[in-house]
């Protein structure tokens, strides 16, 4: 049973006013009836105290009833129940009013005590009902964009208030930055220690961004192991990479997860609405571009969108989407440098060296698809194809022009994908077998840096082919680590010293020394010594001086197809046997 209604009357009309105030007076239920008789009255009043009830007029000399009636709805009075009194039947009207947040609309004509009394109390009552819906309402949306675990925004409040951001950002001119953090090998801690402490380690990791983040940065973890920060306000870029860093440094102290110390590091990408686009979803779609070049540059790392980043990650995509039908499609060639021997001159065999003949982007060296090759794995399926081709070619070539060249030989590079394959020994075998070429005519380059990670397996798999005669050769040597237990573990018979060793002669200096001092050292080990990147007369003649077995370089050739290769340093060395 209520009490009293304090009620608020906003009239202009003292007639009107008067009449509604008898009948009032006639209600079961006691009154306390203030007056207004302006909007702006009536706002004051509302503004300075809370009544059960608005009863306001449509008709008001200042404003009419419906403006009035906004301004209440507009946030800056406390909520209350608003019943609209009109002298006038006016259907669209009422529902427009009904529409902007009254809970009934009365025509002064029709007021009886009972009638207004009724009215009153049941608006009272549905704007209570609706308060709460509202607050529920609210309460839903807000769990609905908040994230469980962490109690950061999740994805879903991410969009709306990036939105509303962008919204202010153009207004006011502002900038605003997105830092998408991505935790790096995340997914081991949740393999190894459980996804209880994946969970531990993902409230751990937002409580350290909170700590962080300024005021007015919103924090959201959008999913998995993906947070955001948004950087709601910033002067300039460099702001955004020294947040980035203040996170990553952050990050990196150790974490404890039950008795268990670990350390986490992130990937970030960085994109700045304004500098590129100043669309909410290309914003993240950017920032998500750059934290994939972070991980690609060895992650714990921030990375900046750019054009020239988006355009290399197209190509990246381009050419990781083409390769897998590269080898159906027989883009795939061998391109032949040829190997000289130092003491007379004459060809003693060549590398084989992988080119794609792109139908779009021309000729592609490894450089541009080795690593994805690698990636992806597809390096298992074209490492065997380049071992079968050169071993086919090559067999073709002895033959056609035998007796003279019909020991050439073939050196082919294996990935580090290829060696820790436990089929490479079969590989080999099955190319050597097919084409009918003796073990001995083929050699199997390797680079210092693949052996960094040797296994017992690594050393066996390698040892086990070249137990069957195939040569092993050790690529690249001195950019690496050029450890000595490399030489003792593998079966190494063959070193190739590096072009940056050979550019650097007739200077005199450290690599120069570096370089003699190799050449003393492999032939200690009764190694054969090759040296690449031959370029110059001058080269040539220190090299064969200082006793370098076989030289290979541009000053001879630059790798070549097999047509040209066999008419460039076959048909002109020896006539072939059978045409
Ligand atoms: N797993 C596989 N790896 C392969 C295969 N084919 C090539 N590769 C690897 O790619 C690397 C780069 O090869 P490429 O771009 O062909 O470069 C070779 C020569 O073109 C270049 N070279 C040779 N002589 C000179 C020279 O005088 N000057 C100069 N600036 N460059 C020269 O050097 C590269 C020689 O390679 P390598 O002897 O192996 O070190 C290449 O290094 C391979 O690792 C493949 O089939 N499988």
């Amino acid at each position: 049973m209520i009490a009293e209604l304090s009620l608020l009357l906003i009239d202009d009309d003292e007639l009107d006013r008067l009449a509604i105030t008898r009948t009032l007076r006639k209600s079961a239920v006691p009154c306390d009836v203030s007056y207004a008789e302006t909007a702006a009255a009536g706002l004051q009043m509302a503004s300075n105290r809370k009544f059960d009830a608005i009863l306001l007029d449509y008709r008001l000399p200042d404003q009419n009833g419906l403006e009035v009636l906004r301004a209440l709805r507009g946030g800056a009075y406390d909520s209350v129940a608003v019943v609209m009194l009109s002298r006038y039947e006016n259907e669209s009207l009422a529902e427009e009013c009904l529409e902007a947040g009254a809970q009934d609309f009365l025509l002064k004509d029709e007021v009886n005590s009972r009638h207004l009394t009724r009215v009153v109390v049941q608006a009272r009552q549905r704007f209570q009902i609706e308060e709460r819906l509202r607050y529920s309402l609210e309460q839903v949306r807000c769990l609905s964009e908040h994230d469980a675990l962490t109690g950061l925004m999740n994805r879903r409040g991410f969009e709306r208030s990036l939105e509303a951001q962008l919204a202010r950002v153009r207004r006011s001119d502002g900038r605003l930055a997105i830092l998408l953090l991505d935790l790096d090998d995340f997914k081991s801690i949740n393999d190894t220690m459980g996804h209880d402490a994946g969970d531990q380690l993902l409230v751990e990791v937002a409580r350290r961004l909170t700590l962080i983040a300024r005021d007015g940065d919103l924090l959201c973890r959008l999913g998995g192991d993906e947070f955001v920060v948004m950087m709601t306000s910033l002067d300039h870029d460099e702001q955004a990479i020294v947040l980035a860093d203040r996170i990553n440094a952050r990050l990196r102290e150790p974490i404890f997860i039950g008795s268990s110390e670990q350390t986490i590091t992130a990937s970030i990408g960085i994109a700045v609405l304004g500098n590129i686009t100043d669309n909410a979803a290309d914003l993240l779609k950017y920032a998500d571009l750059a934290m994939y070049q972070a991980k690609l540059d060895g992650r714990n790392k921030s990375r900046f969108y750019s054009v020239s980043l988006q355009e290399a990650v197209q190509f990246r995509s381009v050419i990781k989407n083409d390769l897998q039908r590269a080898l159906e499609k027989d883009e795939l060639k061998i391109y032949y440098q040829p190997q000289i021997r130092s003491a007379d001159g004459s060809l003693r065999g060549m590398e084989a060296l992988l080119r794609w003949h792109h139908p779009r982007l021309g000729v592609l060296s490894p450089a541009a698809f080795l690593a994805i090759a690698e990636e992806t794995g597809l390096i298992v399926d074209i490492g065997a194809w380049v071992l079968h081709e050169g071993c086919r070619q090559l067999k073709a070539w002895r033959e056609r022009y035998s007796p003279r060249l019909a020991d050439l030989t073939l050196a082919i590079n294996l990935s580090a994908v290829q060696i820790k394959q436990a089929q490479l020994p079969h590989t080999v075998m099955s190319a050597l077998a097919q084409s009918g070429l003796p073990a001995n005519a083929l050699e199997l380059e390797i680079t210092e840096s693949m052996l960094i990670e040797v296994t017992t397996d690594t050393v066996s798999l390698l040892s086990e082919i070249s137990a069957q005669g195939v040569a092993m050769s050790l690529d690249d040597f001195g950019t690496g680590y050029s450890s000595l237990d490399h030489l003792k573990l593998f079966p190494i018979s063959i070193l190739k010293i590096d072009k940056g060793f050979v550019s650097a002669l007739g200077e005199g200096g450290k690599s120069e020394k570096l370089f003699m001092a190799i050449i003393a050292f492999a032939k200690a080990l009764n190694m054969q010594i090759v040296v690449e990147g031959v370029e110059t007369q001058a080269q040539l003649e220190f090299c064969t001086l200082q006793g370098c077995d076989l030289l290979q370089g541009y000053f001879y050739s630059k790798p070549i197809p097999a047509e040209e290769f066999e008419a460039t340093f076959l048909m002109a060395q020896a006539q072939p046997s059978q045409v």
